[in-house]
């Protein structure tokens, strides 16, 4: 019997799946699974995943918006700690949902796991005083082939909410992800025409 929910209305986008595990609560805490292959399989998700990572960040943190331009990885993302708002924006050429993005709050408390195919990008921000953020990834991390989007690229119109008591320009980013290029630059180099 399976133990998860899958939802797979992300904003019409198809490919992207939220995750409900079931949690066994009593009196020493809880337990659940976070990932079976039978049940995620049953899902739809039937990946191989290679590596697992775990980030850290305060509150105000922004990583994204990242892809692998010839390694693309599935994501399947979990926050362990805090809470984050994560996203997912849809980079598959032919897709009907092109350009369209989808944001979904993960949080320790409600479990919840958000699976990002290949060929999305895909960047949260930390809504909480301190994040850990857990993902399994379906290829190895190759430092030359990374891409990324400028997170807040009107082209894209990701509508990131604040954390409490910030504006944009408290966000903390990384030296990196502040001068990525947009999505129209990212259409161009690719000879992309929308
Ligand atoms: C992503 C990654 C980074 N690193 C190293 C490189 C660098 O020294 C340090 C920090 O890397 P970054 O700044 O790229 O980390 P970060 O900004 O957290 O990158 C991650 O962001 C989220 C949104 C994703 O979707 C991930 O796929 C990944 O791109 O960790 C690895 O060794 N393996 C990895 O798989």
């Amino acid at each position: 019997m399976g133990k998860i929910k899958v939802t797979h209305d992300c904003n019409g986008i198809e490919g992207l799946k939220v995750i409900e595990p079931a949690v066994f609560g009593d009196a020493r805490g809880y337990f659940m699974e976070t990932y079976n292959y039978n049940d995620f399989k049953e899902a739809g998700i039937d990946c191989q995943f290679v590596q697992d990572n775990q980030s850290a960040s305060k509150k105000g943190v922004l990583r994204g918006l990242h892809f692998q331009i010839n390694h693309p990885q599935d994501k399947l993302v979990r926050v362990v700690n805090g809470e984050v708002f994560d996203v997912a924006v849809d980079l598959r050429e032919g897709s009907e949902t092109f350009g369209k993005w989808f944001g979904i709050v993960l949080s320790a408390e409600n479990k919840k796991q958000f699976f990002v195919p290949k060929n999305f990008a895909h960047g949260f921000i930390v809504l909480s005083d301190y994040a850990e953020f857990c993902y399994k990834v379906t290829d190895f991390y190759h430092p030359n082939d990374e891409g990324g989007i400028l997170w807040n690229d009107p082209a894209i119109g990701v509508e990131w909410p604040m954390p409490e008591g910030m504006t944009q320009a408290d966000l903390i980013l990384s030296d990196k992800d502040k001068v990525h290029g947009g999505f129209d630059a990212y259409c161009k180099e690719r000879g992309i025409v929308r």
